[in-house]
């Protein structure tokens, strides 16, 4: 495993505001936005000399036939990360007598966006989170999902708001998301935070949930990013372009692969870091990674399955028994990135509150 970089090695100036909010973070772990290094470039390589092969993240190979790769256990993670904003509450709590507030708009029956809403409303219950809730029917107008936003945006005791995504398709996602208000955007999705993720020098107030839970994988398991090869397997707004623009201001080498991408798995074997966020079910194979290659899978993509007691299981972008004798580490799905998705909703919703209360 690599050393992790040192918060003492690098420039204290370059440590800004936001990267240094969430005191639970363990203390040696680089910022979530990066260092914002400036771009010197070295002299070229004489023709006779080239780079080294990036070296192995992880050991390659262990005893026997046994899988060689590291699994990834975001749920561990997540349940580490939440224990601390749990902490974090309670002290709060305790000194200004103030608790976060979030507010959720689930608009529609999605069964998938009903789980994902009740989950994420219960963890706020178990970190002493406050929530509120805005359901709303498929066919309702899109005015009544701005003016539950507006009054979210003028309720002093909310301090995260967030659309759950997909809305239904006679909504404009665009108007709606617009409207949330900057400083309560804890989905990073407002195009000003979106900006200013891609922006050189600027810092959003909210980095979206899924890429950061992505990150944070990254940094705590001690891969190297910097100057490594990343391939990001789609392009949503959610989760593949806010991962790109992330890993590169972690100043790695991102290539996108996306459905118009001619040689997909020539490009994505090239790289020492895969991010799959695709939805489409094994389509990552084994011969499709370099070996030694960290695999994040963000794919939840429901098979059936008559053995399991809903009829179906949840599998990943990637096809995991093959990956994992190739891969060094490896996301599993359910239980990798997912899982980290909520543990850093919740995590914004507490900056948020401690940046509202000027709490520190
Ligand atoms: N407003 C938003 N909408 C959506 C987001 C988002 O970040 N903000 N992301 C996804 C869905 N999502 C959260 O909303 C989400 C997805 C998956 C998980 C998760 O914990 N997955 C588990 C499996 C869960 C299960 O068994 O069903 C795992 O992978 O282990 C949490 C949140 C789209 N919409």
């Amino acid at each position: 495993m690599q050393a992790l970089l040192s918060r003492e090695a690098a420039p204290k100036m370059l440590y800004r505001a936001l990267n240094s909010a969430a005191r639970y973070r363990t203390k040696s772990l680089p910022p979530i936005l990066g260092l914002d290094l400036p771009d010197i470039w070295a002299s070229p390589p004489s023709p006779a000399s080239s780079f080294p092969p990036s070296p192995q993240l992880f050991p390659a190979s262990k005893a026997g036939d046994e899988p060689v790769a590291t699994v990834i256990d975001g749920k561990s993670i997540s349940e580490e990360i939440r224990s601390g904003i749990a902490e974090e509450v309670c002290r709060m709590k305790d000194t200004i007598g103030k608790v976060p507030g979030l507010a959720v708009i689930l608009v529609g029956q999605r069964k998938d966006s009903q789980s994902y809403v009740r989950n994420k409303i219960k963890a706020c219950q178990e970190v002493g989170i406050t929530s509120l809730m805005a359901e709303l029917p498929e066919d309702c107008e899109e005015d009544e999902v701005l003016s539950a936003v507006s009054s979210f945006n003028d309720n002093p005791s909310v301090h995260g708001i967030l659309v759950q995504l997909p809305l239904p398709q006679h909504m404009d996602e665009e108007r709606i998301l617009n409207v949330v208000s900057l400083d309560k955007d804890v989905d990073g999705f407002h195009p000003l935070n979106m900006g200013n993720l891609a922006m050189r020098g600027r810092e959003p107030l909210f980095v979206p949930c899924t890429p950061r839970g992505c990150i944070e994988l990254l940094l705590r398991y001690g891969v190297e990013i910097m100057g490594k090869k990343a391939v990001v397997i789609g392009r949503s707004n959610i989760v593949g372009m806010p991962t790109s623009l992330l890993l590169q201001r972690h100043h790695a080498t991102v290539s996108t692969v996306h459905a118009f991408t001619r040689n997909p798995k020539e490009i994505t074997r090239e790289a020492d870091i895969v991010v799959s966020a695709i939805g489409v079910a094994n389509i990552v194979r084994g011969d499709w990674l370099k070996p030694g290659a960290v695999v994040l899978d963000v794919g939840i993509n429901p098979v059936e399955d008559p053995s399991n007691e809903y009829g179906y299981r949840l599998i990943g972008d990637v096809c995991f028994e093959e990956a994992v004798q190739v891969a060094s580490a490896i996301t599993p799905v359910p239980g990798g990135v997912g899982p980290m998705t909520i543990a850093m909703l919740l995590s914004n919703t507490l900056d948020s509150s401690k940046r509202a209360y000027g709490f520190s």
